[in-house]
């Protein structure tokens, strides 16, 4: 049975949520689930914006029929052909044999590429800059490349003022009937999945996000409809804002993120003595990872948050301890830079670590490395309470 919510007088969200799946994309845990949206405009024509999840896809499908009332679905706009939002493109093309498929030059092969069913005739290739109209709204053609794929497109209805924003303003977290931000705390309840969400899938593309913000700047939005999640309709600022920095590579905190490996307590010992230092000095914003425990993502979700970072690991086969270099390695691949980090290392026999860690450090962009790096043979010393005390000094001067 039907599920659908009403947005507008004549724009439907026939979404679904999913709260059975571990990992999204197979790699990121969810808690909290996760939403696939999808809205349908009763028009003089039909249109549907983007489909959902295969995994959602029975329910889906009951909210599209319920919303159509037994009309047919005239057009889909695939504003984003990434599988969980293209899934059921096959499945309305055999429920609705007349229905048009509108996307951009590089949606189509793709959509050749996963499906089978035969485009001829049902193709409306538009570009940027491009409308179409369904009946009373027209709709334009917003060109989003790389905001998180080469096809992804955002489509804006200039009657609504709606931005269908494909990934952007997305999260992670299954929706509680509640569709809309102001039928929820966002900032208590969401913000750390959106944060999550952005960091780790859009991420590197933070130029991109950019240049589709300033696009955006262009046009007079009054509600945001995106992929996954909330819809924006009161507070726009907000989200756009926290957009903003997270693509510009700003932190939200000025504050320190201490994230330790430890195999047998000793570097740990180091991070909770630095973290009880910075906290008897008067930092109030430290937030602490074992990153054995805690998921990468949540990692480098933090790591976007705070202004400094503080990477402590023991030395591994003359190499830096496995997960923290993962670790290192997503934080470089999504192009995290500006960040002040401090280094804290350790080995027995010939500690590595803090060289090989500020060295990966090193790589990436606008990163300022504290010279006051701490090293320790095992476990910590009086000698090494004393550079502990410079380090924290010197932290607590820049945060506070
Ligand atoms: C598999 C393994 C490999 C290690 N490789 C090195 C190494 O190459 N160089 C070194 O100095 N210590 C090495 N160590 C020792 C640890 O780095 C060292 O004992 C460290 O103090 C452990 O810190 P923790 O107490 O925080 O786990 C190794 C330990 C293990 C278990």
């Amino acid at each position: 049975m039907h599920c659908f919510r009403k947005v507008t007088d004549d724009l439907y969200w026939v979404g679904a949520s999913d709260r059975r799946i571990e990992l999204f994309e197979n790699i990121f845990p969810l808690t909290k689930g996760v939403s696939y949206n999808s809205y349908l405009l009763l028009d003089e024509k039909t249109v549907l914006f983007d489909s959902a999840d295969y995994a959602v896809g029975r329910q889906f499908l009951e909210n599209v029929d319920a919303v159509l009332n037994g009309r047919s679905l005239d057009y889909l706009i695939v504003n984003h052909m990434e599988p969980d939002h293209c899934a059921m493109i096959d499945e309305l093309v055999l429920r609705h044999p007349g229905l048009q498929i509108i996307g951009n030059a590089k949606t189509f092969p793709m959509i050749d590429q996963f499906f089978d069913f035969d485009l001829e005739g049902r193709k409306i290739v538009v570009k940027e800059g491009d409308t179409f109209s369904s009946g009373k709204h027209t709709l334009h053609f917003v060109m989003a490349p790389m905001v998180h794929w080469p096809e992804a497109m955002m489509t804006y209805d200039a009657e609504g003022k709606i931005l269908f924003s494909a990934d952007a303003f997305g999260t992670f977290g299954a929706l509680n009937g509640n569709i809309f931000n102001d039928e929820l705390d966002f900032d208590r309840d969401w913000l750390d999945e959106a944060r999550r969400y952005y960091t780790n899938i859009v991420g590197k593309y933070g130029m991109q996000v950019q240049n589709v913000l300033k696009k955006a700047a262009g046009l007079d939005i009054s509600m945001i409809c995106p992929l996954h999640g909330p819809i924006w309709r009161t507070d726009l600022s907000y989200i756009i804002g926290k957009y903003d920095l997270w693509s510009k590579y700003e932190p939200e905190e000025k504050g320190v993120m201490i994230a330790y490996a430890s195999m047998y307590g000793n570097t740990e010992n180091m991070a909770e003595i630095l973290a009880a230092m910075l906290a008897e000095a008067g930092v109030k914003k430290i937030r602490m990872h074992n990153i054995s425990k805690t998921h990468v993502s949540e990692l480098i979700s933090d790591s976007f948050k705070y202004s400094h970072i503080v990477l402590a690991a023991p030395t591994y086969n003359n190499g830096i301890y496995p997960l923290m270099d993962n670790y290192l390695e997503d934080m470089k691949a999504l192009a995290l830079q500006n960040r002040t980090v401090a280094v804290l290392g350790n080995g027995t026999w010939a500690p590595q670590t803090t060289k090989l860690i500020s060295a990966k450090v090193g790589e990436m962009k606008n990163m300022n490395l504290m010279e006051a790096a701490v090293t320790i043979k095992s476990s910590v010393k009086d000698a090494q309470m004393e550079e502990l005390k410079t380090l924290s000094r010197q932290i607590v001067e820049e945060v506070l």
